[in-house]
């Protein structure tokens, strides 16, 4: 087992990465104030790990709550069944939630430990990629509207992340590649490096190779404890997290939540920021060419589908949360491995930015 730790003064929390960690009930205990631990998951991974972490919880007598799987779970009225089985089960202050899954549960959970009897513990257990690398750390929780994506939630620190890479194993081919897309933007970022090991490792990062997985989860969460310590709220660098989220989560709305996964349309959003980044006169074509190719080997969508109007896009584009006074933010590249804010861009540039995304980019 490797851990690390996000500083945060008094919500500071470690993140223990290794295999089977679930299983170990001495790994919560230090977390838990209480008698009692309710276990929020979704149908799926109940049935696959909720009885073992039950079991490692028993001395808590665990509930397990559950919902069914996907992002369109991820709504106010998900939240609010949860709530009333806090509510009638008499859950005091003291309660420690659970959150075992992906980032939707997590998202989820954090959103109800926020604002139960305002506000009670809870530890993250995420068992896919995406939420080991991304969506476990840094205290973003919330719930998605039709009219944009995570519009409503609070930042809600867990107490500590236990990333049990073991759980990846049953992971959907189709799900590693969505966690593969945050990876990715860590590399693009923040660190070139990270993302050329990436690269080569992305065979055995597929084949569940055990090392090149620890490593992934490890040194994204290095890369995002350090970016969310220095700037908890996103008042500044945290920002640079967003890369392809702006675009992305544009199309997640536009289609529903759920037809695309969230790290689909990001791999999709990354590859029209770096178009955006090319046309502001920031990244070469070559390394445009180069994050397309990667997105392809990682077996993530490159292009737009032709039925999503660009004003569709635009219009979701325009309530990002990043937008201030009126002016939308975007995250852009100033090379690999160097992220970068920008404002002011034009409507005209975005819109040939979307229409191009309809055709292949990679050269
Ligand atoms: N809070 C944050 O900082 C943050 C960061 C990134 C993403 N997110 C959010 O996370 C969500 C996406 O998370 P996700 O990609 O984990 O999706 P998800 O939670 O929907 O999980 C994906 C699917 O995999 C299944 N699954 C989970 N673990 C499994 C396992 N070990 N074996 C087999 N099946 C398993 C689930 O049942 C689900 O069907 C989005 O809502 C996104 O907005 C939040
Ligand atoms: O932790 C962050 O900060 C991120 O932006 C991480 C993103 O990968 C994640 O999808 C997050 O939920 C997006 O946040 P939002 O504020 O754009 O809704
Ligand atoms: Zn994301």
């Amino acid at each position: 087992m490797r851990t690390l730790r996000l500083d945060l003064a008094e919500r500071s929390y470690p993140i223990h990465i290794g295999s089977g960690l679930l299983d170990d009930g001495a790994l919560y205990r230090p977390y838990i104030r209480g008698r009692r631990v309710v276990v929020v998951s979704d149908s799926q991974v109940a049935g696959l790990y909720g009885a073992r972490v039950c079991a490692a919880l028993a001395d808590y007598r665990p509930l397990l709550l559950q919902f069914p799987p996907g992002e369109g779970s991820k709504t106010l009225e998900t939240y609010a069944t949860l709530a009333d089985g806090l509510i009638e089960g008499r859950f005091d202050r003291r309660v420690a939630l659970v959150a075992l899954g992906g980032g939707v549960v997590g998202d989820m959970t954090g959103f109800l430990a926020a604002t139960y009897q305002r506000g009670v513990d809870f530890i993250q257990i995420p068992t896919t990629l995406l939420a080991q690398v991304d969506s476990s750390v840094g205290g973003k929780t919330g719930v998605n509207r039709p009219g944009g994506k995570n519009m409503l939630g609070a930042f809600h620190q867990p107490r500590c992340v236990l990333a049990d890479t073991g759980t990846l194993s049953s992971l959907p081919r189709r799900e590693l590649a969505a966690g593969l897309a945050e990876v990715i933007k860590y590399g693009l970022i923040a660190d070139a490096g990270f993302l050329a090991w990436i690269e080569r490792e992305l065979g055995a990062l597929f084949e569940g190779d055990e090392v090149a997985l620890q490593h992934a989860v490890y040194r994204s969460c290095e890369i995002k404890a350090a970016i969310v310590a220095a700037d908890e709220r996103e008042s500044g660098q945290r920002a640079l997290l967003n890369l392809g989220h702006t675009f992305g989560h544009a199309v997640e709305a536009a289609t529903g939540y759920g037809a695309w996964l969230h790290g689909e349309a990001v791999g999709l959003g990354m590859l029209m920021a770096s178009d955006l980044s090319h046309r502001l006169g920031r990244l070469p074509g070559e390394a445009v060419a180069r994050i397309a190719a990667l997105l392809e080997r990682a077996e993530l969508p490159t292009r737009l589908p032709a039925d999503i109007p660009t004003d569709t896009l635009l219009g979701y584009m325009a309530g990002d949360k990043k937008v201030l006074d009126g002016q939308l933010r975007l995250v852009a590249l100033d090379g690999i491995g160097q992220g970068v804010i920008v404002s002011g861009v034009e409507a005209e540039v975005l819109a040939a930015v979307i229409d191009a995304a309809r055709a292949p980019m990679a050269a």
